[in-house]
């Protein structure tokens, strides 16, 4: 069914160039792709007369954007929302996260999958890069769901044997659907995967033209331990083994000298900022500001929620502008409208889809778009909607979500999932594994 938004305020994001002018008109939908962008009453009345029957949703006072892409989260972590917090990465992973997931079943993973999408969509989400186990049982949840994603089918050297052949069986099935929804081979990162097994991933990801995610030097102790083994930083041993290039989503990036950042950007790589990660680990920060001048292709991740500890982009793509300000000393450093590209036009790049495909609201683009409700205490007055977004939205004012021209939320309500019933299986879950620990 094809879907009219008028009377909108428009801001439709570009791939790269100058920020352009948001305005005030409409934006048709036909099918999973936007099919007209106009200031013009005329065209947008010509648009409802050649599509009879179509949704004609009001958008006066609100704000029709591109929705927002997480470039690197663990969305099945929400079971483990706040469950381990104020202690280092290694300690988190070793006393607290890998004993938890080590009695976790597909069933609970679907489970999470489906709360942490649930968090995302009602937030604005449409797109996200995800890194987890079971992910062949998360093609169907995304599915259902409507969401767009890359899952990403996560190894250690312990489990290698049993992923990979999951990760095929799950390429199958995701071919067989909307095409929402596609797979990627995800080594856990250079500190837990050896350089055979990571060779391995990226000869699978090759052999089905998948992407590849890992994390990339996110702590000092990782650094540390790279080097101690292999006698170079991560980013130069996994370039050394050829895992880096534009199919490459690395996650974090926080510890890269000169020479790796110049790496990472000469290979096209996506780096995935997670400040909100980042900073409660006590990771440190990214460089983003000197990626962003290699001209690396940077976006923006919430990593799991147990590091976060939530999937909110708005709140995530304001603490990247923050952080960067704070870092460098620079209050120009990231600017508003670079942050909301990073989480809308790069993280799109990032996923595979060509400049202008996804991402922007431009005709012919796919229709991932979201509107904002600006009537809201603190999105008034509006001077500049882009600053708005970026230092004051928040995820509960989106109002309604469409991905591939389906309406997924409206009104604030999700299609198709009872959101009781919901709390009820993630709270039975979550006990159940505890008690087995
Ligand atoms: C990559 S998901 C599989 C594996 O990784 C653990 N994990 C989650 N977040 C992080 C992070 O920020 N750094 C390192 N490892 C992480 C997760 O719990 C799973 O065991
Ligand atoms: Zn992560």
């Amino acid at each position: 069914m094809a879907i009219l938004f008028s009377n909108a305020t428009v801001l439709p994001m570009t791939a790269s160039g100058d920020e352009p002018r948001t305005f005030t008109g409409a934006v048709g939908i036909d099918g999973d792709r936007i099919a007209l962008v106009t200031a013009s009453e005329t065209d947008a009345a010509a648009f409802r007369a050649a599509h009879p029957g179509l949704r004609v949703i009001d958008c006066r006072g609100k704000l029709l954007m591109p929705g927002l892409v997480n470039t690197h989260c663990h969305a099945a972590m929400t079971l483990q929302r706040s469950y381990a917090d104020d202690i280092s990465l290694m300690a988190w992973l070793h006393d607290y996260i890998w004993p938890f997931e080590a009695h976790q079943t597909p069933d609970d993973v679907a489970l999470g999958m489906t709360l942490g999408i649930v968090e995302m969509l009602l937030g604005g989400v449409t797109s996200f890069v995800d890194m987890y186990y079971f992910e062949n049982r998360c093609v169907e949840v995304a599915e259902r769901l409507g969401i767009r994603a890359l899952l990403g089918c996560n190894y250690f050297d312990t489990n290698i044997d049993e992923v990979l052949p999951q990760a095929e069986e799950a390429v199958r099935l995701a071919a067989a659907g909307s095409g929402r929804v596609r797979i990627a081979v995800a080594p856990h990162s250079p500190y837990t995967v050896s350089p055979e097994n990571l060779v391995r991933g990226k000869e699978l990801a090759d052999k089905h033209g998948l992407h590849l995610m890992t994390h990339i030097s996110e702590t000092q102790d990782e650094v540390r331990i790279v080097r101690e083994k292999y006698g170079r930083t991560s980013v130069e041993h996994l370039d050394r083994l050829g895992l880096l290039g534009p199919k490459t989503i690395g996650a974090h990036c926080v510890h890269v000298t000169d020479s790796d950042i110049a790496t990472l950007a000469a290979r096209g790589v996506t780096v995935s900022h997670n400040p909100q990660s980042n900073m409660k680990i006590s990771s440190g920060v990214a460089p983003v500001e000197k990626l962003r001048a290699a001209g690396a292709l940077v976006t923006i991740g919430t990593d799991g929620t147990c590091s976060n500890n939530d999937l909110d982009m708005f709140e995530e793509l304001r603490t990247a502008a923050f952080l960067q300000k704070s870092a460098t000393g620079d209050p120009v450093a990231l600017p508003a409208y670079e942050a909301l590209r990073l989480a809308t036009a790069n993280g799109a790049r990032a996923m595979g889809c060509a400049d202008g495909g996804l991402g922007v609201i431009r005709e012919g683009a796919l229709a991932d778009v979201i509107v904002v409700d600006l009537q809201k205490p603190h999105l008034q007055p509006v001077h500049n909607v882009v600053s708005n977004v970026v230092y004051c939205g928040k995820a509960s004012d989106v109002e309604t979500v469409v991905v591939g021209g389906r309406i997924v939320v409206e009104n604030r309500r999700i299609e198709g999932v009872d959101l009781p019933e919901l709390y009820r299986g993630v709270a039975g879950a979550v006990a159940r594994i505890k008690a087995a620990q």
